[in-house]
C-alpha cells in the first residue's frame, strides 16, 4: 500500500506575514476594489458625483475670471449679480453632489466591513485547532476589528476623494496649459518632484504602516492573554510581570505608531511648499505677462485659482495615500486568513474495507511541529461496544492520540479508518455525530445548564425543559442534572466561575452522551469530580447502548477497572498493556513491556 504522509500547512500568521510576496500598489488597489465591485451601480451613481462635483469647482474660477474681465473692469453690476447667483448654484449643486457620494460610499463601506467580517468568521470557523495553537486570539481579533476598519475608511472616505481629487487636478491641470501652455508647465513643474517623491517613499509608508498594525494586533495578544490568565496572575503575584510585558507590548506599538505617524504625515508641509512655491511661479510669470500685454487680470485671478485647485486636492492626496497604504497593510494581515485552506479536506470516500473494527490507526505517525515526532508507527483497533483504557505517563501522548481518533488532526503517515473507511472522507457532520469526544479542559458558553448540553445537538434543540428532562432522565443523566441547583436554567458564564470545573465536566458528560455516539473518548473527564460522582459516571458509563464504544484516558486507575482493553501510552508509542496490573507495573517502571 503507498504511503499516506499529509504535508503540513503553515498557520503562523505572523511567520507568514515575514514571507509573504510583496504586492504592487497597483495589484494591491486591483485587489481592493475587487471586494466591493459587486456594487458597481452605487459606485458608478458615487463616481458620477463626484465628477459633477469636480466639474462644478473647475468651472467656479472660469466664471470668475471671466466676470472681472468682462463686468467688473466695465462695471455692469447687473452681470456681476447674474454671474454671482449662477456661482452660488453651482455651489450648492457642489454640495449636493458631495454629500451624496459621502452618503453612497459610506453605504458601500459599512456593507463591505460587514460581508469581510463575515467571511472572515466564516474562515476563522473553518480553520482546524492547529491554526488556533499557532496565533494568539488577541491578534485575530485585531485583524477582524481593527484591520477590516482600516478598509471601510479607505473606502467611506478615500477612495471617492481619491477619484475626485485627480478629476478636479486633471480638470485644473488641462485649464492651466489650456490657458497658457508656458505658464501652465512652469505651475505644475512642482508637482512632478512631488509624485516622484511619493511614489519612492510609498514602500517605506506602507511598510510603517504594516509594522504599526502588527504591533497593535501584538498588543491586543497580550491583553487578551492577561484577562485570560487573571487567576494565575493574581494567585502567583505575576502583575509585575505582566505590567512589565504589557509595557513592552505598549512602548513597540508606541514606537510604531510614531515611526507610522511620521511616515504618513513627513509629505504634508513638502506639499504646501510646492503649493506655494508654485503660486509663486504664477504669480510672478502671471505679472510679467500681464505687463506685455499677453494677460488680463481676470485671467490671472483664474489661473491663481485653478492652480490652488490643483495644489490643494495634491496635498490632500498625500493623506488620502496614506489612508490607501494603511488599508492596504490591513488587507494584507486580512488576506493571510482568508488565504488559509483547512488541512483537514474531507476526501472522496474510497471503498470501505469489511472490518470487524469501529476504528483503526494504520501505521500511523505523527508530529505537531516539525521538530518533533510524538506518534511513531502507531498500530491498534477499537472494536464496537468494547471499552478502552489508554494509561501512561503524563506528555505520553494519550490527548494527542484521542484527538487523531476525533480528526482534530490528521496523521503526518497513515491512516485513521472509521468503520473501515478513511476518516478523512467523512462528512465532519456525521464524524462528529459519530464521535463524541469529552476535552481536558470542557468548553462552556455563556447561557444556562439547557442551553450548553444541547449545544450541537440539532436532534432536541427545540425541546421544552420538561422534554429535555424526560430526555435526560431515559439515558440515566437525572442524578447528574440534579447536582445543579436550578436544573437545566442554572447559568453558566464560558469565562467566570459560576459553576465549578468538576459541574463543567458533568455538562460536558451530558452533552456528549445526549449525542448518542458511536464511540466516546472520555479524556481526563472524571479528574474533577469527587469519589461518589465520578461512580455515578461509571455506572452511567456502564448503561450507554451496547454498541458504544468507550475510550476512557485516566490517571487515577480505578475508573478504568472495568475497560476491556488497556494501552499504555509512552513516549509516542502505544501497547497493549494486558491487564491492569499490567499497566500499573509499566506505569511505575515508566518505561514500556512488550
Ligand atoms: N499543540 C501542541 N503543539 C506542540 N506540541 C504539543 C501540543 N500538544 C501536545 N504537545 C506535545 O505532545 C506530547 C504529548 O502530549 P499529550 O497532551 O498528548 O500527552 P498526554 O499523555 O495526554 O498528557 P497528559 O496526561 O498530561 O494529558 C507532549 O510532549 C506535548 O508537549
Amino acid at each position: 500500500m503507498p504511503k499516506n504522509i499529509t504535508h503540513k500547512m503553515n498557520y503562523d500568521l505572523n511567520q507568514l506575514g515575514k514571507t509573504q510576496e510583496k504586492t504592487s500598489t497597483l495589484a494591491g488597489l486591483k485587489k481592493l476594489v475587487q471586494l466591493i465591485a459587486h456594487e458597481k451601480r452605487t459606485l458608478l451613481l458615487a463616481v458620477l458625483a463626484i465628477l459633477v462635483n469636480s466639474t462644478l469647482n473647475l468651472l467656479g474660477p472660469f466664471i470668475v475670471g471671466h466676470t472681472i474681465d468682462k463686468y467688473v473692469v466695465h462695471k455692469d453690476f447687473t452681470g456681476v449679480l447674474h454671474n454671482a447667483i449662477l456661482l452660488l448654484c453651482m455651489f450648492l449643486a457642489a454640495l449636493f453632489t458631495s454629500y451624496m457620494q459621502t452618503t453612497l460610499m459610506g453605504g458601500v463601506g459599512q456593507r463591505m466591513l460587514f460581508a469581510l467580517r463575515n467571511s472572515i468568521f466564516n474562515k476563522l470557523q473553518q480553520l482546524p485547532v492547529d491554526f488556533f495553537n499557532k496565533n494568539k486570539a488577541g491578534d485575530l481579533i485585531s485583524r477582524v476589528n481593527n484591520d477590516t476598519d482600516k478598509l471601510n475608511q479607505f473606502f467611506s472616505q478615500s477612495l471617492m476623494q481619491f477619484i475626485g481629487n485627480i478629476a478636479t487636478m486633471v480638470g485644473a491641470g488641462i485649464f492651466l496649459l489650456l490657458i497658457n501652455i508656458e505658464l501652465g508647465a512652469a505651475a505644475l513643474s512642482p508637482a512632478i518632484v512631488i509624485l516622484l517623491l511619493t511614489l519612492a517613499l510609498s514602500p517605506w509608508i506602507k511598510k510603517k504602516n504594516a509594522l504599526n498594525l502588527k504591533s497593535v494586533g501584538g498588543m491586543s495578544a497580550e491583553i487578551q492573554e492577561s484577562l485570560n490568565n487573571f487567576k494565575v496572575i493574581i494567585a502567583f503575584n505575576r502583575r509585575d510581570y505582566f505590567r512589565k510585558r504589557f509595557e513592552i507590548a505598549n512602548a513597540q506599538n508606541y514606537k510604531t505608531a510614531i515611526g507610522a505617524g511620521l511616515a504618513n504625515n513627513v509629505f504634508v508641509p513638502v506639499y504646501g511648499l510646492f503649493a506655494s512655491v508654485a503660486q509663486l511661479i504664477v504669480l510672478a510669470f502671471g505679472i510679467y505677462l500681464i505687463g506685455t500685454g499677453q494677460f488680463s487680470i481676470g485671467l490671472l485671478v483664474s489661473y491663481l485659482s485653478y492652480a490652488t485647485l490643483f495644489y490643494n486636492p495634491l496635498r490632500q492626496l498625500a493623506a488620502l495615500w496614506t489612508n490607501f497604504q494603511l488599508a492596504m497593510a490591513g488587507w494584507d494581515r486580512i488576506s493571510q486568513i482568508l488565504s488559509l485552506e483547512t488541512n483537514l479536506p474531507q476526501i472522496v470516500a474510497g471503498v470501505a474495507e469489511p472490518s470487524a473494527a469501529l476504528l483503526e490507526f494504520r501505521d500511523v505517525h505523527f508530529s505537531y511541529d516539525e521538530s518533533r515526532e510524538i506518534l511513531h508507527n502507531i498500530s491498534f483497533k477499537l472494536e464496537q461496544g468494547k471499552t478502552y483504557a489508554l494509561v501512561g505517563p503524563t506528555g505520553g501522548g494519550k490527548t494527542t492520540t484521542a484527538s487523531l481518533i476525533a480528526r482534530l488532526y490528521d496523521p503526518s503517515e497513515g491512516l485513521v479508518l472509521l468503520n473501515g473507511k478513511d476518516i478523512r472522507s467523512y462528512d465532519p457532520v456525521e464524524r462528529s455525530q459519530k464521535i463524541g469526544f469529552i476535552l481536558q479542559e470542557p468548553f462552556l458558553f455563556t447561557g444556562t445548564v439547557k442551553d450548553n448540553i444541547l449545544y450541537g445537538n440539532e436532534l432536541y434543540k427545540d425541546y421544552t425543559n420538561q422534554q429535555v428532562e424526560q430526555v435526560i432522565k431515559d439515558a440515566n443523566l437525572g442524578t447528574l442534572l440534579a447536582i445543579f441547583e436550578n436544573g437545566l436554567d442554572t447559568p453558566v458564564l464560558s469565562g467566570g466561575d459560576s459553576i465549578s470545573l468538576g459541574q463543567k465536566q458533568l455538562i460536558a458528560f451530558m452533552r456528549a452522551v445526549l449525542r448518542n455516539p458511536e464511540l466516546l473518548i472520555l479524556d481526563e473527564a472524571t479528574a474533577n469530580i469527587d469519589t461518589i460522582t465520578e461512580q455515578l459516571l461509571s455506572d452511567i458509563l456502564n448503561k450507554l447502548p451496547k454498541t458504544t464504544t468507550r475510550v476512557i484516558i485516566a490517571h487515577r486507575l480505578n475508573t478504568i477497572e472495568n475497560a476491556d482493553e488497556i494501552f499504555f501510552v509512552n513516549s509516542g508509542e502505544v501497547i497493549r498493556a494486558g491487564s491492569l496490573n499490567d499497566a500499573m507495573e509499566m506505569l511505575l517502571q515508566g518505561k514500556r513491556t512488550s
